[in-house]
């Protein structure tokens, strides 16, 4: 399906705008003159709140929506708090992808994560990895809640033919990113402590794991810029990895 042009003065909710990647792609929406942004802070509008969410696309209906808002944090964070984790993102996605559709939004994007491949994809990770073998099990319960979320755009355009295309990035780091000592990903956390150490004179710094891992990082704005392409241009059933998302080896 080749998507329609979108007109620049169209609607477009950006959910979580004030996170890592809603901002940026903010900031690439207004940089293409796009004019009509739909911004709610999590204490204005609470998306896992089901009556709040379809109050608000009932009152305001936008015509594009990218999905930007999650629970998300870094190996240790997904580790310790899966029970949020999983249910706070199934809540969310649940909500903006079924008041979209109810309210007859245009085209919605959706952001998942590399973390959706098995440990043990094949490197580069191909999208056919997608359910072909067990997840990595420290954040096995957000890549669930991810991999339903795929499953429910490809859902609804076969049930509905409503245009939901979802978009899987790699490890991400840029401007707006959570720099928490525990809870972030790893290049904010190791930016955060290596500046620490520099500015406090310490020695040695401490980092976690074996030193294996190998993972692919991603500026936000260049995933910005394809967040815009695939709203732009894209409107299929395959999700799309954005970065090659080198995961596993933990
Ligand atoms: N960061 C990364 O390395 C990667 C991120 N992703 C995906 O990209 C997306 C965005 O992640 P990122 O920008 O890093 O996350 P951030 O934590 O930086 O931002 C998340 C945003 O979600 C909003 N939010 C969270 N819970 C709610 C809620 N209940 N109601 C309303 N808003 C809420 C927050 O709002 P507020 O600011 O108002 O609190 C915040 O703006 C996620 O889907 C994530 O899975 C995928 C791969 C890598
Ligand atoms: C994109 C993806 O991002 C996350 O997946 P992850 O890449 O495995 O997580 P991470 O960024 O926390 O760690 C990468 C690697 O780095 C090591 N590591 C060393 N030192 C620190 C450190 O100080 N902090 C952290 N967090 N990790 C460290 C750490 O042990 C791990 O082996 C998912 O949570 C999931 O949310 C997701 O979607």
């Amino acid at each position: 399906m080749d998507p329609a042009p979108i007109d620049k003065s169209a609607t477009i909710f950006v959910a979580g705008h004030r996170g890592l990647v809603g901002s940026a792609v903010v900031r690439k929406l207004k940089s293409l003159c796009y004019t009509n942004l739909l911004l709610r802070t999590h204490a204005e509008l609470d998306l896992t709140s089901q009556s709040s969410v379809d109050a608000f696309f009932a009152s305001h209906k936008p015509h594009y929506v990218i999905l930007a808002a999650a629970k998300v944090g870094g190996i240790h964070a997904n580790n310790t708090y899966p029970a949020d984790f999983i249910t706070i993102n199934l809540q969310i996605q649940t909500n903006v992808i079924s008041s979209a559709f109810k309210h007859n939004t245009r085209k919605l994007l959706f952001l998942g994560s590399s973390c959706i491949y098995p440990k043990f994809a094949p490197q580069p990770i191909p999208e056919s990895a997608l359910l072909t073998g067990p997840l990595e099990p420290t954040n096995e319960w957000y890549a669930i809640a991810k991999i339903s979320g795929i499953k429910m755009c490809q859902a609804f355009r076969i049930q509905h033919s409503f245009d939901a295309i979802s978009a899987m990035p790699t490890n991400l780091y840029g401007p707006n990113d959570n720099f928490h000592p525990e809870n972030s990903h790893v290049l904010p956390a190791l930016l955060r402590r290596f500046h620490e150490a520099k500015v406090n004179n310490v020695e040695k710094v401490i980092v976690w794991g074996s030193g294996m891992p190998l993972r692919e990082f991603l500026h936000v704005d260049d995933l910005a810029d394809a967040v815009v392409f695939l709203l732009e241009n894209y409107s299929d059933m395959e999700h799309v990895n954005v970065g090659s998302g080198e995961g596993g080896n933990h």
